[in-house]
């Protein structure tokens, strides 16, 4: 780190960077290409930036006087990379528990219970303070600080208390849910509080953005607009003291131009794909963390269901669902990896022959090329979430078949529907009958029609990148910050 701090400081729960600890004990950094990293890159290029972020793994370095396990700052590609520690209690009890427990499922509508724990609340206090300061330490006077999602919801407050000088800007990436919702969290003051720390809170969709401005007006009583949030553009806005808030709407996206060039490149191994799945009629394909959120299991019945009634034919289908492991101590993790295993057992054993399963399910994270050539090899790409804040694996999708092949199903309760709402076959997850029909429609359509669907979905995503994303995003922070250092 430079000895004044940067200028534009990223804090988000995981870093852009994934660590190794060689058998000596040296321990190195390699840059870890995700979704986060790829959409600053421009703005990382240019600035004197850091990051603020977990490694992912347990601290394994000493602690100090305080019992806090010591931080570690390598500078990777031109970024200040600092590592806040956490134990392995920590993870328990801020990932595992708080942040994926108890808010990712009453986020995520209630798909599984939330589990309220005051341990774990306690202990995502403590995480949140130490991200804080790590965010104080690194950043410049008068920087940019970008925090990132719902595992760092108090940091804003926090940080502002400590860096009064700093433009803060927080973004959800996960659905924002009602009032009634929100309300049953014992912690709802708290955590409203700690994200008006930020001059702008921006989340995927207006409806996520509206729920957040009748919550601060219902809850703390705070004077709030009360018009509808456009997208990129109608900031909502909030007074509390001497300061006011925005809100806003910036659906995320993708550097599309770069997804479609490197696709481009794996149109041999894609026919080897083909090849090696025995060649058939149609390829289905599902590419998700293994999470219970995505809708795995939706796709799978609805797929049983078009075997079972001979709507489509299991000799010339595979389905390929690509899982990533996920939250693996989790314990809703845990059984809807159990739920999925048993239905793609339970399909193959009596669709499929010993030689040929109409299921082939890998638990495991391929490479990125390998992925893109999957994308180019299917027919059609099941996205079906019972809620999602965006997917980018749709879009990615999308992003890949400049050549107009393909069909993407999409379900109506991600936030990529919005956006690509009207030329995805669009399906309600919660429906048996709707899924088995617009599965079948997407196999079976007509080649043109189907055509026409995708390229209106390749230039979707084309013209709404993820550089319209970060852009949007700091240029209404530059105009919150500013308005609120004007009247300080
Ligand atoms: N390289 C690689 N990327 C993956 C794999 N599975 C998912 N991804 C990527 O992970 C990201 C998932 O983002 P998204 O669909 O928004 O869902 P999220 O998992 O809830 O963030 C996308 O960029 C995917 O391409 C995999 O097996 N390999
Ligand atoms: O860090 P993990 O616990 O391994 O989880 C991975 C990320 O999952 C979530 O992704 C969300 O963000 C995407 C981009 O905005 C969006 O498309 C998707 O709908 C969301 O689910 C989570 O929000 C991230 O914090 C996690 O790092």
């Amino acid at each position: 780190m430079t000895d004044t701090g940067a200028e534009f400081v990223v804090v988000a729960n995981r870093l852009p960077v994934d660590k190794r600890v060689q058998p000596d004990g040296t321990v190195t950094w390699k840059r870890a290409p995700g979704g986060l990293v790829t959409a600053l890159t421009p703005t990382l290029a240019t600035r004197e930036a850091a990051w603020v972020g977990w490694s992912g793994a347990a601290a394994s370095t000493s602690l100090d006087e305080q019992g806090a396990p010591l931080d570690e700052q390598p500078r990777v590609d031109g970024i200040d990379i600092h590592s806040v520690p956490l134990s392995s209690g920590e993870i328990a009890d801020y990932y595992e528990g708080f942040a994926n427990s108890t808010l990712w499922p009453l986020y995520h509508d209630l798909l599984v219970e939330p589990v309220f724990r005051h341990d774990w609340w306690d202990t995502y206090v403590t995480v949140n303070r130490r991200f804080a300061e790590a965010t104080a330490a690194s950043a410049a006077q008068g920087a940019t600080v970008w925090v990132h999602d719902y595992q760092l919801q108090l940091v804003p407050a926090m940080l502002r208390e400590l860096r009064p000088d700093v433009r803060i800007g927080f973004f959800l990436h996960i659905p924002f849910p009602s009032y009634e919702l929100f309300t049953r969290l014992p912690w709802r003051r708290e955590l409203l509080e700690g994200l008006l720390g930020a001059d702008l809170v921006g989340f995927h969709l207006p409806g996520g953005a509206e729920n957040f401005l009748t919550l601060v007006r219902r809850v703390l009583d705070l004077d709030t607009s009360r018009d509808p949030v456009g997208v990129r553009d109608g900031l909502g806005s909030i007074t509390t003291g001497t300061r006011t808030v925005r809100v806003g709407s910036f659906p995320i996206s993708i550097n599309a131009a770069d997804v479609a060039d490197q696709a481009s490149k794996t149109l041999d191994r894609a026919a080897q794909i083909r090849a090696e799945l025995g060649d058939p009629r149609t390829i289905l394909l599902g590419v998700d963390r293994l999470d219970y959120t995505k809708g795995i299991d939706v796709r799978l019945k609805g797929l049983e269901g078009l075997f079972a009634a001979g709507r489509l034919d299991p000799a010339e289908t595979v389905f390929v669902q690509l899982a990533s492991p996920s939250r693996e101590q989790v314990d809703s993790y845990i059984a809807v990896r159990n739920r999925i295993e048993r239905s793609v057992s339970h399909i193959n054993g009596t669709y499929g022959t010993t030689t040929s399963p109409p299921v082939r399910y890998l638990l495991q994270p391929v490479p990125r090329d390998e992925l893109l050539a999957y994308f180019m090899a299917a027919d059609v790409v099941l996205v079906t979430p019972l809620r999602d804040g965006m997917n980018l694996v749709a879009k990615e999708y999308a992003a890949c078949r400049a050549d107009h092949g393909g069909a993407l199903v999409l379900s109506e309760f991600t936030g990529a529907a919005a956006e690509l709402g009207e030329a995805a076959y669009l399906l309600n997850p919660y429906d048996d009958q709707n899924v088995m029909d617009v599965i079948e429609a997407a196999v079976t359509d007509d080649p043109t029609a189907k055509r026409t669907r995708m390229a209106a979905l390749h230039q979707q995503v084309r013209d709404f990148d993820v550089d319209l994303w970060a852009n949007s995003f700091l240029q209404s922070l530059a105009g919150a910050g500013a308005a609120n250092e004007e009247i300080a």
